[in-house]
């Protein structure tokens, strides 16, 4: 493909996954993947190519563009030499006098006023920064000083006892350690999420919304004798749990939810659980450096959605602590609502719980919690707070 050609291909794909973000449809990698399969003519540069160039466009727009033409058209802003592209054969249409370009940036501009103010601008930029790739090391079956020994390259991750971290483009899922289940490839703030919880063997342990079960396997490494209960109501992101678990050796219970009958579902363990980690699903503005569209899919109406059910949730996982027993909840997100308000909120409406500090040496204070930054932290985006019911 010519350089004009990868250029109206990336177009293209942009077009998608402006509607993909409007209708919450799929994500643009695998859109990028599907543009392929049916373009057998492309070769794998020309693939590298035009993938770099859409996340270069989705990376240079905050806020869902009009089209993947306007998109394209702020990313030549900063790289002026796309300009002579357009008009070429196989390349886009001819630039035209007056053309709509979209406006560069990192926050979309009505979400500015709902980030912490803990984040303030001149960290924005580390939010769309790529991320290294980090792993989990499994501590139950090895050591974290055998396992870095096993890949090149490997350096210890600075803020988690469990983590080492490699080149953002390493790829690691036919590396004998990871077959083996000696590692699982997790950011250095979800382990820490998971270090926050502090689980002990013997412990009940209920990870509410476990999705694909990264956090369970890191409480199940962390302790090996806990009985691990992982939840969700997603059935497809749940059954991914299994097979990690089987190659980790960890023995943990899976359940599938159905809302909104979860607290029947979740019957027998109804103050029973010593810690319930909620790990609630949120607006994702911590997570913009894996996944930058996603500042193109948030809405206000969607983010309204989202608040309503982590306070749900938080209710619920309430329900299910003992007495003298833990909550965790985290989310990987900035945004003030959906960290230190919410729990603000919950704590305003529950006065049996007092806030424990979380043990974990990073990020800052931010209300009840702790916040972890991309840029202060070199983590994922997440919020986390401790509580314990204390009757
Ligand atoms: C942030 S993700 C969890 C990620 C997971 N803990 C991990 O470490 O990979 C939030 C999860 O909450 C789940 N969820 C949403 N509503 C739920 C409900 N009512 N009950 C249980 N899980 C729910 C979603 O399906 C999603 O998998």
């Amino acid at each position: 493909m010519t350089p004009a050609a990868r250029l109206q291909a990336a177009i293209e794909i942009l077009d998608e996954v402006i509607v993909s973000a409007r209708d919450d449809g799929a994500p643009a990698d695998t859109i990028v993947t599907r543009y392929f399969k049916t373009r057998r003519y492309a070769g794998s540069k020309d693939r590298r190519a035009v993938r770099e160039l859409v996340f270069r466009a989705i990376r240079a727009v905050a806020q869902r563009p009009s089209s993947g033409r306007a998109a394209v058209l702020a990313l030549a802003e900063d790289d002026p030499s796309l300009n002579d592209l357009f008009g070429e054969p196989r390349g886009p249409e001819p630039l035209v006098d007056g053309e709509e370009v979209s406006e560069r940036g990192v926050v979309p501009e009505w979400l500015g006023a709902e980030l912490s103010p803990l984040v303030e601008p001149d960290e924005w930029r580390a939010m769309l920064e790529r991320a290294p790739l980090d792993l989990r090391v499994n501590i139950a079956r090895a050591s974290r000083e055998d396992v870095l020994g096993e890949f090149e390259g490997a350096e210890p991750t600075p803020l988690s006892p469990w983590g080492i971290r490699l080149a953002a483009d390493t790829r690691i899922d036919e590396h004998a350690a990871f077959a083996r289940g000696l590692v699982e490839v997790q950011d250095e703030g979800s382990q820490l999420i998971a270090l926050a919880c502090d689980a002990k063997g013997g412990e009940r342990i209920l990870d509410l919304c476990a999705g694909a079960g990264g956090k369970s396997l890191a409480l199940a490494a962390a302790a090996p004798s806990a009985a691990i209960l992982a939840t969700d109501s997603n059935r497809a992101r749940l059954s991914k749990l299994g097979p990690r678990a089987e190659r980790a050796q960890a023995a943990i219970e899976v359940r599938l939810l159905n809302p909104p009958n979860e607290l029947q579902e979740l019957s027998d363990w109804r103050g029973q659980a010593d810690v319930v980690l909620v790990d609630a699903p949120c607006s994702g503005s911590g997570t913009w450096r894996r996944n930058p569209e996603g500042r193109w899919r948030l809405t206000p109406e969607r983010l309204d959605r989202v608040v309503g059910v982590q306070k749900r949730l938080l209710e619920m996982a309430a329900e299910m602590v003992k007495p003298g027993g833990r909550l965790v909840y985290a989310v990987c997100s900035l945004l003030s609502r959906e960290g230190a308000g919410q729990i603000q909120g919950f704590l305003d409406g529950h006065s049996s719980w007092i806030v424990e500090e979380t043990p974990i040496a990073a990020g800052r204070l931010d209300g009840a919690g702790r916040l972890l930054t991309p840029g202060h932290d070199a983590t994922d985006g997440f919020f986390v707070a401790r509580l314990v019911r204390f009757c």
